[in-house]
């Protein structure tokens, strides 16, 4: 671990406070107007690494000073259960933000349980209605994650307009989203997935790389370009660690930006949530 240069690791938990004091001084706003903003997590079932998101985001909540509830449903709930479920704390309001945790059981359809949200209510923004309005360029309530790396991104000045820019990843969660704001922001943008046929060829030309798969040290030293900023979202937890996508020890030589797991993009993903959860308060506010 000697050689590594540390001045080129960005530091998402610092990023990530920084973002939650803006969200504390925004919620403290409304809260002196009379305005709780306050976040419904919707967990089903017993999930342990989905219990263990749920605690980190009211975490988040208690620090920032914004009202949490949890909702804890079996995981045999039916789906028109669920939607029900939804459309109570939809009509609720003393609710601002409703967040389904996913992955949700196989018998649930997970896009059905997001169109049945609000899309005023919708902190991740997975709405068809806020995704719609990303690709239209006007980002209002986005996926957390990509929404994360680009204030990375702008913390740490990395240009983004004209530069080549790779999105490993086409999830609509992580990839997809990411790819649509770099794009607004005039990046020359490539998507990658599972039947790239040849990653290193784009990898290998990406000013900016941003990764998220879940495959462990996907991306190795000599996939990358001298000086790339590189943002790695995956997160992989095995009996031996907490891994991302990129190979870092190794990647970081070349790298001249890069995050690391954990500490990187994660902390953001929750940071920006905050300051979501403030805004669909904002928003019912002005209603
Ligand atoms: N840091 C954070 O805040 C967050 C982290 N995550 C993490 O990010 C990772 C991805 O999550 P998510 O987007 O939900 O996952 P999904 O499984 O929905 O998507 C993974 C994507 O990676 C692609 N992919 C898989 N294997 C390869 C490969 N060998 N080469 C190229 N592309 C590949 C898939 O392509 P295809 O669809 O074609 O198979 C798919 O587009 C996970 O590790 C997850 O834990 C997720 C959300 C937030
Ligand atoms: N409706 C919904 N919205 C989500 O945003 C959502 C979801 N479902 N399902 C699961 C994924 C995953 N996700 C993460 C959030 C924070 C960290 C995070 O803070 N990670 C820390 C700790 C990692 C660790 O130690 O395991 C870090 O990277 O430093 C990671 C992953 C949000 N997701």
């Amino acid at each position: 671990m000697s050689d590594i240069d540390t001045s080129k690791i960005i530091d998402g938990k610092a990023v990530a406070a920084k973002v939650e004091a803006e969200a504390s001084a925004a919620a403290q706003k409304l809260k002196d107007n009379g305005i709780i903003p306050k976040l419904v997590t919707v967990l089903v079932g017993d999930n342990p690494a989905s219990q263990m998101y749920v605690r980190m985001k009211h975490k988040a909540c208690e620090r920032v000073g914004i009202a949490a509830e949890d909702c804890l449903p079996p995981a045999d709930i039916s789906e028109a259960e669920l939607l029900d479920l939804i459309h109570g704390l939809n009509e609720d309001d003393s609710v601002s933000s409703i967040l389904v945790q996913l992955p949700l059981p196989a018998h649930i359809n997970a896009q059905t349980i997001m169109n049945a949200i609000s899309p005023m209510k919708d902190p991740d923004g997975f709405h068809p209605f806020n995704m719609g309005n990303l690709m239209i360029n006007e980002e209002g309530l986005v996926p957390c994650t990509p929404k994360g790396i680009i204030r990375l991104m702008e913390e740490y000045n990395v240009e983004i307009k004209g530069k080549n820019a790779v999105v490993v990843g086409h999830s609509n969660i992580v990839g997809k989203p990411m790819a649509a704001m770099l794009l607004n922001r005039d990046a020359t943008v490539s998507i990658c997935h599972v039947f790239t046929k040849d990653l290193k060829l784009y990898t290998k030309e990406a000013d900016i790389l941003v990764v998220g798969t879940g495959v462990k040290h996907l991306i190795k030293a000599d996939m990358v370009k001298d000086g790339a900023a590189i943002f790695d979202a995956g997160i992989t937890t095995d009996a031996t660690g907490t891994y991302g996508d990129v190979d870092f020890e190794n990647v970081i030589q070349k790298a001249s930006l890069i995050t690391p797991v954990p500490g990187g993009v994660g902390p953001m993903t929750i940071a920006i949530l905050m300051t979501h959860v403030v805004k669909c308060a904002e928003m019912i506010a002005q209603k």
